[in-house]
């Protein structure tokens, strides 16, 4: 008998009838009438965990268990292209689960420090959490700053131990690191096993028993806040609301707190995990409204809608949704220039389901109008690129991201007005914007603390690479026996691009980290300038550290000489500090050698013609992936593989 077959069988077992709603032949919606649940017969709960700890595993399980889905389906929150290409998590999502007679609504998270924004809004629709740790690796950094940001927010926290099914679980001691960092006693913990469905079903018991119900009043007039919204290209913007009192129905009239508009209820439902639509949702619950909203800025996370028929001056809105600052910022620009407007309808709409980006236009000499963007890491401006590209067809050049920096100018009112419109201190979000260095007092640069679990023997390694990377040494402090909790403050810009990379590397994957900002420190920056055959390519440029900047120099022209083609004429790279000419390293491409087509055309025999035009026809498809910098053509990717080991 199958694995699939058996684990159907056990569901039914363990939880009889009740819950045998799957039933592939019809639509398990059907059989729940969901406006019997109360707020007191009501829990909304998320999984949060460390990266690849088995949320959206137990998300899974959690989902057969109570019917929603029919036993061995695989990761069925991750509805994005990019999240199953991934492998991760990107985007928080909802379902709606019927357990022994309560209404359990599950918010599976990411792991991933980049999309903890998603962490954060979803906390604020829950009102407890079940805080997943794998068995094998015990406490991670992830684990401790999702602790505190629950913690924070007054949230019920149930320790839940999965993986304990691997060889190398070792609960007793995932149990004390949960005991000395965070005072959960062992009989808080429980064990499972997401992958096999071993004790899952004490999961819901728990959250039944642990989580309170969310305080909710049906009987005054509608209120809801919107939480999550997306745009669908035939029905407008989709708005995920947590109802806080009365109801929706199809047909109400609304109105939106922030926007003041109003609207006609066309469609409401919840999440199973797929849209499913409900006579009602009410005060208490969670899911989802259509009401013809036409752009995307009147679908804003944080946005209280209302009855139409009460006073607004007698609503009370929601608290604003805090957003994330960006960490990083980068040029976002069109492959075609012609593309610029429905890119930006594109860009536009991805925002409304990524509130974490910050978007203000841009212009490029070389790229054209474009954007800078400002995201939370660098794996989620690469998640949000592979998203333009697979939910919107278009095809975007992602450049090199920098970080924040501020310059202080000089006390001098007529620097100051002339130049930077009468500021003390200036942001300085991408290279070209550098300002005269005569001009400055001083530069700053953002700084985080870092906060790394490393097994003991590894303290000196990973102590090592972040001196490297300019950093200061903070408290350690161990969690057990075996492994450490290392702080350290290191510049955001050493933190923002590889650093996890090289951490993972140098400890075998055994270390863990996360940060969080930690104010602004003084130092020398300088602008890396590159030229090419003259002419800057501000794209390319970039600001650093001065004691940085020979070795950046080196490293950027290798890369540029690797990424960029021949050409028919001779291509030279050059990279200079500010607007000096004097090359800190340079490099010269030499031209092609001979020029295929011209080889081809004298001769038609022998299939000749027909191999000029398979040539012909790859070399088209090639010029589409270019960008033409004065006469130079530049692959897209260049913009960003520049940056990359
Ligand atoms: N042996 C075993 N493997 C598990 C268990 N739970 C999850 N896994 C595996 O662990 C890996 C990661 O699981 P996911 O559920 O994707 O983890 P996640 O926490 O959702 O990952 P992110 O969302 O990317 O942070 C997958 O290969 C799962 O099959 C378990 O209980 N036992």
């Amino acid at each position: 008998m199958n694995r699939q077959r058996l684990l159907k069988i056990w569901c039914l077992k363990k939880l009889g009838e009740t819950h045998r709603c799957y039933s592939s032949a019809g639509d398990p919606t059907k059989l729940i009438n969901f406006s019997e649940f109360t707020p007191e017969k009501i829990r909304n709960f998320g999984i949060v965990a460390h990266v690849d700890h088995g949320k959206s595993t137990l998300a899974d399980r959690l989902l057969e268990l109570c019917g929603a889905v029919p036993p061995g389906q695989q990761q069925m929150l991750d509805k994005l292209q990019v999240e199953r290409e991934r492998g991760i998590t990107v985007k928080a999502q909802t379902a709606a689960l019927k357990y022994q007679g309560y209404l359990l609504n599950l918010i599976d998270t990411p792991g991933h420090v980049d999309f903890s924004a998603e962490v954060s809004r979803s906390l604020a629709v829950c009102d407890g959490i079940l805080l997943l740790v794998a068995a094998n690796q015990g406490v991670q950094a992830q684990t401790i700053a999702n602790f505190w940001l629950a913690f924070e927010k007054n949230i019920q926290i149930i320790p839940v131990i999965n993986k304990i099914d691997l060889p190398g679980a070792d609960i007793k001691s995932v149990e004390t690191q949960l005991k000395n960092l965070f005072e959960f006693n062992s009989e808080e913990c429980l064990h499972i096993s997401a992958k096999s469905g071993l004790n899952v079903e004490k999961v819901l018991d728990a959250i039944v028993e642990r989580v309170p119900a969310p305080t909710a009043n049906v009987n005054a007039p509608f209120r809801a806040m919107i939480f999550d919204s997306y745009f669908d290209h035939f029905r407008g913007a989709i708005a995920h609301i947590v109802v806080k009192e009365g109801s929706v129905r199809k047909g109400d009239k609304i109105r939106s707190y922030q926007n003041d508009k109003s609207y006609d209820v066309t469609e409401v439902g919840v999440m199973r995990p797929e849209m499913v639509k409900c006579t009602e949702v009410r005060a208490g619950q969670v899911g989802y409204l259509v009401c013809n909203m036409r752009t995307v800025k009147e679908a804003v996370v944080g946005e209280t809608l209302f009855a139409a028929e009460t006073p607004k001056e007698s609503v009370q809105s929601f608290a604003e949704i805090k957003g994330v600052k960006p960490t990083v910022y980068a040029g976002l620009f069109p492959v075609e220039t012609a593309d610029y407007e429905s890119l930006k309808q594109a860009v536009e709409r991805l925002c409304l389901n990524d509130p974490s980006v910050t978007v203000t236009p841009d212009a490029s000499k070389a790229l054209g109008l474009g954007w800078r963007i400002g995201f939370l890491g660098v794996l989620h401006m690469e998640v949000f690129g592979a998203r333009l590209s697979q939910e919107y067809d278009a095809s975007v050049i992602l450049c090199q991201p920098s970080v924040e920096y501020r310059a202080k100018i000089k006390d001098n009112e007529s620097i100051r007005k002339k130049r930077y419109d009468g500021m003390e201190e200036v942001r300085i979000l991408d290279p070209s914007k550098f300002p005269e260095e005569s001009d400055v007092d001083s530069f700053l640069e953002p700084m985080v603390k870092v906060r790394m679990i490393v097994p003991n023997e590894m303290m000196g390694t990973v102590n090592g690479l972040c001196s490297e990377c300019r950093g200061e040494r903070g408290e350690i402090s161990s969690i057990d026996t075996s492994r450490l909790m290392i702080l350290w403050r290191l510049p955001l810009a050493e933190v923002a691009v590889d650093f996890f990379e090289r951490l993972k590397k140098l400890t075998s994957g055994y270390a863990s980290f996360d940060y969080e900002p930690d104010g602004w420190q003084e130092t020398r920056l300088v602008k890396l300038t590159i030229l090419i055959n003259g002419k800057e390519v501000s794209e390319f440029s970039q600001i650093l550290p001065a004691a940085m900047a020979r070795d950046r120099a080196k490293t950027l022209v290798q890369r540029l000489k690797r990424e960029i083609p021949r050409q028919q004429f001779e291509v030279t790279i050059k990279a200079c500090i500010g607007s000096s000419t004097k090359a800190l390293s340079q490099i010269v491409i030499q031209p092609m050698k001979r020029d295929f087509s011209q080889l081809l055309k004298g001769n038609f025999g022998g299939g000749g013609m027909e191999r000029l035009n398979k040539k012909l026809s790859h070399q088209k498809k090639g010029k589409e992936r270019m960008k033409m910098v004065g006469n130079i053509q530049i692959p897209k990717e260049a913009f960003l593989n520049v940056l990359k080991n």
